[in-house]
C-alpha cells in the first residue's frame, strides 16, 4: 500500500483554459496516508471522476504530479502503479467458478497456488461467496456478481491502492448495508488503502476514515465525517452532509458579532480575525451565519441571549422531532429531543462553539 500524494494538481478537459470554471479539477496539493480509507464526494459533475481516473492512470493531469511514496507515478499505466479497480457495473469472467474469478488477479501474477487458496478463501468468507466458489458465475444474481467484481479488487494485498467507483450501485439497498459494513471490516482488518467514490452522503460517512468533498472541481474539504458534521469549511459541505443541512442566513459582522436583519448573533471570540487583510468587510463581500439544526437550542422568550421565533411546524422523525421556526424572514430548523416540549412563547440561541462564520462561502476561523 502506498501514500498517495497530489502536488499542484488540476485538470481541464479545454485546450486553453483561461478561468477556474474550465478546470474539472482545480488546483490541489495533498497528502492521502498509507493503509486509511477515503471516499470522494460529491454531486454529479463535481469531478470525482476526473480525480479517480488521476490516481489510477486512466487520465494524465493537464496540471502537476502524482506521487506514490514519493515516486512520480503521473504518466505511469494502472499496471505499472499497480491499482486494483472496483467499477459501477460488474467485471467478471463469466465463464469461470466464482473460485477462478477471484484467483484470476494472483495466479496472473504467478502467486504460489498455496498463497492463492488462501487469500481466494478469505476475501470470499468476507464476501459471504463461500458458499458459491465452485459456481459458474453466469448463474449468479447481480448482487453477487459485483461482489465477486469487488472481490477481485480485494483479493490482492501487493496492490498500491484498491480504488471504488461507485461499486454499490447495482446492488439492492440492503445488502448494499451489509456489504459497506463488510468493507470496512476488511479494511479495519487489512489496513489497505482504499479510495472509494460515491454520491451518496451515507455511503461516504459509513466507509471512510476520511472524506473529500468535492464541489465544482474544487475539493472544498477532506475530513473525518466528524470535522465535516462539527466545522463545514465550505456552505457546500454545511448544506450536502446533514439531513437536513445546515441553516445559513446572509448576514454582516459588527466585531465578534453577526448581525442579521438587525439582530446581533455573538460568534466566539476573535472569529472575524481569520479573514485575511485584503478580505475584510467591505462593500459587496458575502457573509452568511450558519448553524447545524442539531445545534440550535430551542428556549422560552427571555431567556438570555434568546431570539424570539415563531415555530411554523414540527416533524416527529421517531428518535427525534425536527421543528421549523421563523426570525424575521428567514426560516430554520431546530432538531429537539423526542421529548422536548415546544413553549408557545418560543425563542432560539445560537450556541457560539457552533455558530460559524462564513465568507464568500468559505469557513472563517
Ligand atoms: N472526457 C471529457 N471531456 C470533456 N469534459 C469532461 C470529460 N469528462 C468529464 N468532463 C467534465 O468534467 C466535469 C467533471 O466530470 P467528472 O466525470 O469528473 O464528475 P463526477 O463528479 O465524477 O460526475 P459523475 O458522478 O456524474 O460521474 C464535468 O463538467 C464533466 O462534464
Amino acid at each position: 500500500m502506498a501514500t498517495i500524494e497530489f502536488d499542484n494538481l488540476g485538470h481541464s478537459y479545454h485546450p486553453r483554459p483561461s478561468s477556474p470554471t474550465d478546470y474539472a479539477l482545480r488546483r490541489l496539493s495533498q497528502e492521502w496516508e498509507d493503509g486509511k480509507a477515503y471516499a470522494l464526494l460529491g454531486p454529479s459533475g463535481c469531478g470525482k471522476s476526473t480525480l479517480l481516473n488521476i490516481i489510477s492512470g486512466l487520465l494524465v493531469p493537464s496540471e502537476g504530479r502524482v506521487l506514490f511514496d514519493g515516486l512520480d507515478v503521473t504518466r505511469c499505466t494502472p499496471e505499472e502503479r499497480n491499482i486494483a479497480q472496483v467499477f459501477q457495473f460488474p467485471v467478471i469472467y463469466d465463464t469461470m467458478t466464482v473460485y477462478e474469478n477471484l484467483a484470476f488477479p494472483l495466479r496472473n501474477r504467478k502467486v504460489p497456488e498455496a498463497d492463492v487458496d488462501r487469500r481466494v478463501r478469505q476475501v470470499a468468507e468476507a464476501l459471504d461467496l463461500t458458499a458459491d466458489l465452485k459456481k459458474r458465475a453466469q448463474r449468479l444474481t447481480p448482487d453477487a456478481k459485483q461482489k465477486i467484481s469487488m472481490g477481485r479488487g480485494l483479493v490482492r494485498s501487493d496492490v498500491a491502492a484498491i480504488l471504488f467507483d461507485e461499486p454499490l450501485t447495482v446492488i439492492d439497498p440492503h445488502t448494499k448495508w451489509i456489504l459497506r459494513r463488510k468493507l470496512r471490516q476488511i479494511h479495519e482488518e487489512y489496513r489497505l488503502t482504499m479510495i472509494y467514490v460515491t454520491h451518496d452522503q451515507v455511503e461516504a460517512l459509513t466507509f471512510a476514515d476520511k472524506v473529500a468533498v468535492m464541489y465544482e472541481g474544487a475539493m472544498v474539504q477532506l475530513g473525518t465525517p466528524q470535522e465535516l458534521f462539527e466545522a463545514p469549511r465550505h456552505t457546500f459541505v454545511g448544506y450536502f452532509i446533514g439531513s437536513p443541512g445546515i441553516n445559513l442566513m446572509p448576514c454582516t459582522l459588527g466585531g465578534d458579532q453577526a448581525i442579521v436583519e438587525g439582530i446581533s448573533i455573538p460568534l466566539a471570540p476573535g472569529s472575524a480575525n481569520g479573514l485575511p487583510n485584503h478580505e475584510l468587510p467591505k462593500v459587496g463581500a458575502k457573509f452568511e451565519l450558519g448553524i447545524r439544526p442539531e445545534f440550535v437550542e430551542l428556549t422560552r422568550s427571555g431567556t438570555a441571549g434568546s431570539i424570539p421565533v415563531q415555530v411554523v411546524g414540527v416533524d416527529d422523525l421517531g428518535t427525534s422531532k425536527l421543528a421549523t421556526v421563523r426570525m424575521g424572514s428567514h426560516t430554520l430548523k431546530a432538531r429537539l429531543s423526542e421529548d422536548q416540549e415546544i413553549p408557545l412563547d418560543a425563542a432560539i440561541r445560537f450556541p457560539t462553539r457552533w455558530t460559524k462564520l462564513y465568507h464568500d462561502s468559505y469557513l472563517v476561523n
